[in-house]
Order: structure tokens, then C-alpha cells, then sequence
């Protein structure tokens, strides 16, 4: 069985769809994926498969009436060129993970008549995943929000969590894209932060990080603390969130999930524009299973690091209230009902 599956733009939407490739692979079939030449996939999708396709697409959402004519005219384009890739390829299904790739797969996949799923990552759907809810096969979701409630597909190496005694210092986590108000943060309570009695490693993100390295130069000299240890974007997050005592952490679906399947007590701050306010959402499923903090951003603020130090006096009990947590995050929920639906159809 041939099966073509798109998703990406941001991690959020990326990694799940390549731990469901994976998943696919592993139980022999052909796996074919399409993305955006201008998402995160455009660096990252070599290393997983070699059977892809970049398209020239991009987000309508938040931009001008001339960038939103401009991505209505990329859709219908992309559309046309997978309707062509289709025809050769004769997929026995199209699966969508979201981002801008994601719909044009979906309606071409539903012109051909091929059987065709969606996979939405958040505790509130966007505006896409409702839509295309209406016209696919089945629907599913991480937090079973809409469709079939399956968890979130995580990598092979988000899956197993570290024992107590290898946990060792602070993980500062801003997502695929980082987060200017971490880094903000950061960047005021540098000294107490370091002062914590653990080493602090800081994701600032590909874009964002030359920029922050510079503002903490001209704020903190050349020399800064020995045990912070900022890094742009590292392919090796898993092993990073593994040893880490606790994370202060945006609550992308991808982050939230891999930190609590981790077993890593995490004091969430969700991105304020996130679509339907869906980080918040995401953090607060977290947060009244007693594993996770959230504060918005403005209440983060006042008096950040007594919360943080407060936060850090009950990782014990958060860590606790974890080992009863049960969330999906086997790839093979998903892929498995997605085989048994293309079987049935
Ligand atoms: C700003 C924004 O709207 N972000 C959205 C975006 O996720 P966004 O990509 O911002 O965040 P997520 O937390 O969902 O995913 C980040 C992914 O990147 C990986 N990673 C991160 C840092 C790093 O150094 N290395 C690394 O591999 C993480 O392990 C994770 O798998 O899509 C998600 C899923 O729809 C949403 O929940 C988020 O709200």
C-alpha cells in the first residue's frame, strides 16, 4: 500500500507526521511525503525519508489581503501539481497533520477519490482541521477534541523518560520557531536564573538566537555564566528534556506532549496568538491532571522568578501526580486505524 502524507510549516505539525511515516514504514508500507518549500520540513525532511516533495506554499492566516491572494494562488497551483503526482503515484490513502501542505493534499486527495484522514494536534482546532473535518474518511485527534481521540504520534526518541537520578538541570523551551518573551525573560533574570543550583540550557530559536546572543552581551559582558548554555534548535531535544529536573515551556502540542511523556514537571506559558487561544488549552489538559503549571504571559510577569522558585519547590509532587498520567503517544494508535479504515473502504 502507497500512502501520501503532507504536514508541516512548524515542528508542531512536522515531527508528528514523520513519526507517523516512520510508523507506516515499519509495517512495509510506501510512504511518499509532501510539505512546503518554506516550512521547517524544507531543512529537516532529508533526514527522514527520501521520497518527497517541497511545494511553494504559505500561511494565509495573519497577513495582508495581497499575501493572502498570493497563498490562495499557490493552493490551487500546488493542488494542480498533486492532482499530477497523484495520478502516477495512485496513493490507497492521503493523511494530513495540519500547516499549509496539508489542505492542498486533502483536496487533491478528495478530487482523486482517495480515502483521505486528518490528524489535529491541539486541544482547540483551527479553522482548517473544522473544515476539512467535513470532507475526510475519519478524523482524529491528540487531545480527542474532534474525531477519534488518539494521542500525539511522538518520535522514537521522545518515548521513554529518565530515571530521577540522571535529571540534572533547567530546560528553558520556546518551541520549533523560540519565543521572544523566553528569551526576554531570560534575558532580565539571567543572574537568578544561573543562581538556581542547576544548569540552565535555553532553546532560543534558529531566527532569534544570533540577536539574543548579542543582548545578553551588551547587558552581561562577554563573559556569561558558566552553566547557561543557550542553543539555537537542537536535533537532540529529546535527550535534553529527558535530563531535565522541570521545563518553563511555551505548550505547543508537540512540546506539551513530549515534556509529559518525558515525565518532566513543566510551568507552561502558552503563546498568547496562538489560533483560538489553543496553547492555553493545550496546557491546561496538563495542568488539571496536576502535572504541569500554566500562567499567562502577563501573570508570568509579575514576580516571574518567586513563581519559578515556587514552581521548582513542588517538582516532587508534579512528578507524582505524572506517573498516573496516561497519554497516547504511540504512532501506532493512529497508523493502525488508519489502516483498518483503508481496508473497510
Ligand atoms: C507559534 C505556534 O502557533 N506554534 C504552533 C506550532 O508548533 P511549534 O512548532 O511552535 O511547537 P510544538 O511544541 O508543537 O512543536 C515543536 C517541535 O519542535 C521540536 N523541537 C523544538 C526545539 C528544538 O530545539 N528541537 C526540536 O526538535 C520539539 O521536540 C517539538 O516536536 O504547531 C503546534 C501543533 O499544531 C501548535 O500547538 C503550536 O501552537
Amino acid at each position: 500500500m502507497r500512502i501520501l502524507i503532507s504536514g508541516g510549516g512548524t515542528g508542531g505539525h512536522f515531527f508528528p507526521a514523520m513519526a507517523a511515516l516512520k510508523s507506516f514504514q515499519e509495517k512495509g508500507f510506501d510512504v511518499y511525503y509532501v510539505g512546503s518549500r518554506r516550512g521547517i520540513e524544507a531543512e529537516k525532511v532529508a533526514a527522514f525519508t527520501a521520497d518527497f516533495l517541497l511545494l511553494e506554499l504559505s500561511g494565509m492566516l495573519g497577513h495582508s489581503a495581497l499575501k493572502k491572494l498570493q497563498a490562495g494562488w499557490q493552493l490551487v497551483f500546488a493542488v494542480k501539481e498533486l492532482l499530477l503526482l497523484m495520478r502516477r503515484m495512485r496513493p490507497d490513502a492521503v493523511v494530513g497533520f495540519g500547516g499549509y501542505s496539508s489542505a492542498a493534499a486533502i483536496i487533491a486527495g478528495r478530487l482523486m477519490g482517495v480515502p483521505c484522514f486528518i490528524h489535529e494536534q491541539n486541544a482547540i482546532a483551527g479553522l482548517t482541521n473544522r473544515l476539512l473535518d467535513r470532507v475526510t474518511t475519519r478524523s482524529f485527534s491528540a487531545y480527542g477534541n474532534i474525531g477519534e481521540h488518539v494521542g500525539l504520534p511522538l518520535r522514537h526518541s521522545a518515548l521513554v523518560p529518565a530515571p530521577a537520578d540522571e535529571r540534572e538541570h533547567l530546560l528553558i523551551l520556546g518551541g520549533s520557531q523560540g519565543s521572544l518573551f523566553l528569551n526576554t525573560f531570560v534575558g532580565d533574570h539571567l543572574g537568578e536564573l544561573t543562581d538556581l543550583g542547576m544548569p540552565v540550557y535555553h532553546q532560543t530559536g534558529s531566527l532569534m538566537h544570533e540577536k539574543h546572543m548579542q543582548m545578553l552581551h551588551e547587558r552581561y559582558g562577554r563573559q556569561l555564566p558558566a552553566n547557561y548554555l543557550p542553543f539555537a534548535f537542537s536535533d537532540d531535544i529529546h535527550h535534553i528534556m529527558a535530563g531535565s529536573v522541570a521545563a518553563i515551556s511555551r505548550s505547543g502540542a508537540g512540546a506539551a506532549f513530549e515534556l509529559m511523556q518525558l515525565r518532566v514537571p513543566s510551568l507552561f506559558i502558552p503563546f498568547p496568538h496562538a489560533a483560538h487561544d489553543h496553547q492555553y488549552a493545550n496546557a491546561k489538559y496538563f495542568e488539571d491532571r496536576g502535572c504541569a503549571l500554566v500562567y499567562r504571559q502577563e501573570e508570568f510577569e509579575r514576580g516571574a522568578m518567586d513563581k519559578v522558585r515556587t514552581f521548582l519547590s513542588c517538582v516532587d509532587q508534579y512528578h507524582g501526580n505524572m506517573q498516573g498520567l496516561e497519554i497516547d503517544t504511540d504512532a501506532s494508535t493512529l497508523t493502525e486505524r488508519i489502516i483498518g479504515a483503508i481496508r473497510m473502504s
